[in-house]
């Protein structure tokens, strides 16, 4: 991808999009972390948290890497809302000017492969097998990368634990010289291009994650109604979409315990995130079919 250029920066300086792609639970919210050093992208034990498009930038003295973080890719869910979501990740492989593909160490599953089969042939592809850190059997490695390699045709492989850190310079080192000589696009403090709004959803949708059972959270969605600012102080008022009543009550808990727990962790990392008081105001909303619903998955950025 090219971007008008100002001509700023050294004639040498290297600045481009990657997408960053793999089957749910790899560890690909955990590796942009760790590449952009701060928490955007957000992160949980369940899989498929993630169904933005995330933003976040690096910037060193060489070059500027703007990671895309793709939602997984959904193999047990086929409501509208799944397959919205693999046309978003197919769509951001194909506006990139590098990928790079995760999984994890030791194991390659059918899943995997079908994200193989949607890898572009036409850019180049860094594998990044991630979470090494587990590996009892470290002389395992070497083997399981040359059968990788065989799999298609990788630009690079990098052994990684995107938990640890471990190896995510290397990473960096290889997909960096695949970036196209443009000067930076962003500003050198910038880490998202979201905006707070979009930021106080994704927390609040992460402590969903965090605090609810198994099932309830693949049918919920945060929307933020009002975003206001009050001096120093930012006044949100926020809806838990759910599909049904009874998920409604499983939300809120015994007398509001529940909701409560929700908003106040949520509140607390918006803070932290924005660097400033917040007042959190949490509603839950029955919506029946939202994630069917071509006109609520609008309204939720999915155009
Ligand atoms: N041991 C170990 N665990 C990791 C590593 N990287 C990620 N994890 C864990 O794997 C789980 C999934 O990580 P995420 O970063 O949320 O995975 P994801 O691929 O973004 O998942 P989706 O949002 O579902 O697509 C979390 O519990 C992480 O802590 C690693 O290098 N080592």
């Amino acid at each position: 991808m090219t971007a008008d250029l100002d001509n700023s920066g050294s004639p040498g300086h290297r600045c481009g999009y990657v997408a960053i792609v793999g089957r749910p639970n790899v560890g690909k919210s955990t590796l942009l972390n760790k590449l952009i050093g701060q928490k955007v992208s957000i992160t949980s034990r369940k899989s498929q948290t993630t169904r933005h498009r995330i933003n976040g930038i690096l910037t060193d003295a060489e070059s500027q890497f703007i990671f895309v973080d793709t939602p997984g890719f959904q193999t047990l869910h086929t409501n509208r809302l799944n397959s919205e979501m693999n046309r978003v990740v197919t769509q951001s492989m194909r506006d990139v000017d590098a990928v790079i593909f995760v999984i994890e160490a030791m194991h390659f599953d059918d899943r995997d492969k079908k994200v193989i089969r949607l890898l572009p042939a036409d850019r180049p592809v860094i594998l990044a097998v991630n979470k090494i850190d587990r590996m009892a059997d470290k002389s395992q490695l070497l083997p399981f990368l040359e059968k990788m390699a065989k799999e298609f045709a990788f630009a690079a492989i990098v052994p990684v634990s995107a938990e640890q850190g471990t190896q995510v310079p290397a990473l960096i080192g290889a997909v960096r010289p695949y970036l196209p000589h443009n000067p930076p696009l962003f500003g050198e403090d910038e880490i998202t291009d979201r905006d707070e709004r979009f930021i106080a959803a994704e927390l609040i949708r992460e402590k969903l994650f965090r605090l609810l059972g198994e099932e309830i959270p693949y049918s919920t969605s945060v929307v933020i109604d009002q975003f206001t600012m009050e001096g120093e102080l930012r006044k949100i008022h926020a809806s838990i979409i759910v599909d049904k009543a009874n998920q409604k009550a499983i939300v809120i808990g015994k007398g509001g315990e529940k909701l409560k727990l929700i908003a106040m962790t949520a509140r607390k990392d918006m803070e932290e995130s924005f660097g400033g008081k917040v007042y959190l105001n949490v509603w839950v909303k029955v919506k029946s079919g939202w994630a069917d619903d071509a006109q609520v998955l609008k309204s939720l950025g999915y155009e």
